[in-house]
């Protein structure tokens, strides 16, 4: 049997809905005690630059309330980093941003900008948090993310997640699959995310030396129809299932 693949929901498309007519609700904070008490191991905010769907309030009040662990997705600047050192998350996940983008496009570049991810990741250690590098699933970036001193690498299973046909499907699973092999293998704890729902993740899960799933915008989808502590116990269920555990 695998060990238990823990669930991280991300809890931003909420605060979405609710920036969409400024108003006091749906508040995110109110999502992250639900989700907790319905298993959820993590949630997972990313305070953008914009600040278009997390607000501050949301990330100090979260850090008052959770009961689990806060993971942080962030920008790698210089007021990212302050604002985390304020805050002292559990765990720190390093993402790369632009402003124009719908929702994250691709990896961090670690390799093409190692010192200054370097720099990041000892201002963070010192803080105390598990920092954390959101990497395609590509050996040159897990090779870098090993440079810097990440203990952790979270890869990106959006061309997984956006195939179109079952062929490119199982390509883009193969390089998943084998990318967790290297990191495992170069001592590295892996996480993956990004665009994963109800019919795609079990696959994912069942990869042998996964730790944890980020998993946001499809389980906050389902939550309107089946209320939010449904929908996480749905998708726990899909993740237990595939390491054996249901
Ligand atoms: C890093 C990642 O894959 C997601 O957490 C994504 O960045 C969330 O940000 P949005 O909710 O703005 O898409
Ligand atoms: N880091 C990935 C994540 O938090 C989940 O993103 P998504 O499921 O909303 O695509």
């Amino acid at each position: 049997m695998n060990p238990r693949v823990l669930l991280g929901v991300n809890i931003d498309h909420v605060a979405t809905l609710r920036q969409a007519r400024g108003t006091r609700y749906p508040d995110p904070v109110q999502a992250a005690i639900l989700a907790e008490e319905a298993g959820a191991d993590g949630i997972t905010i990313h305070p953008r630059e914009d600040r278009r769907h997390i607000q501050d309030r949301d990330v100090l009040l979260l850090r008052e309330v959770l009961q689990t662990k806060m993971n942080l997705e962030m920008a790698v600047t210089d007021a990212m980093l302050a604002f985390a050192e304020q805050v002292r998350p559990e765990c720190v996940c390093l993402v790369p941003e632009k402003r124009e983008e719908l929702t994250t496009e691709g990896g961090l570049d670690v390799d093409g900008q190692e010192t200054r991810v370097a720099k990041a990741c000892e201002r963070l250690g010192r803080i105390g948090a598990e920092v954390s590098l959101f990497i395609d699933p590509d050996p040159v970036q897990i090779d870098a993310a090993v440079r810097c001193g990440a203990p952790v690498v979270e890869l990106h299973t959006g061309e997984y997640a956006e195939a179109k046909t079952a062929e490119e499907e199982d390509k883009a699973f193969q390089i998943i699959a084998n990318a967790v092999a290297y990191a495992r293998k170069k001592g590295l704890i892996v996480n993956a995310g990004h665009g994963l729902h109800y019919h795609n993740t079990e696959r994912v899960a069942a990869i042998p030396g996964i730790n944890e799933l980020n998993i946001g915008h499809a389980i906050i989808a389902r939550a309107v129809f089946t209320g939010l502590k449904e929908a996480v116990a749905d998708m726990k269920a899909i993740i237990d299932r595939a390491c054996g555990r249901a």
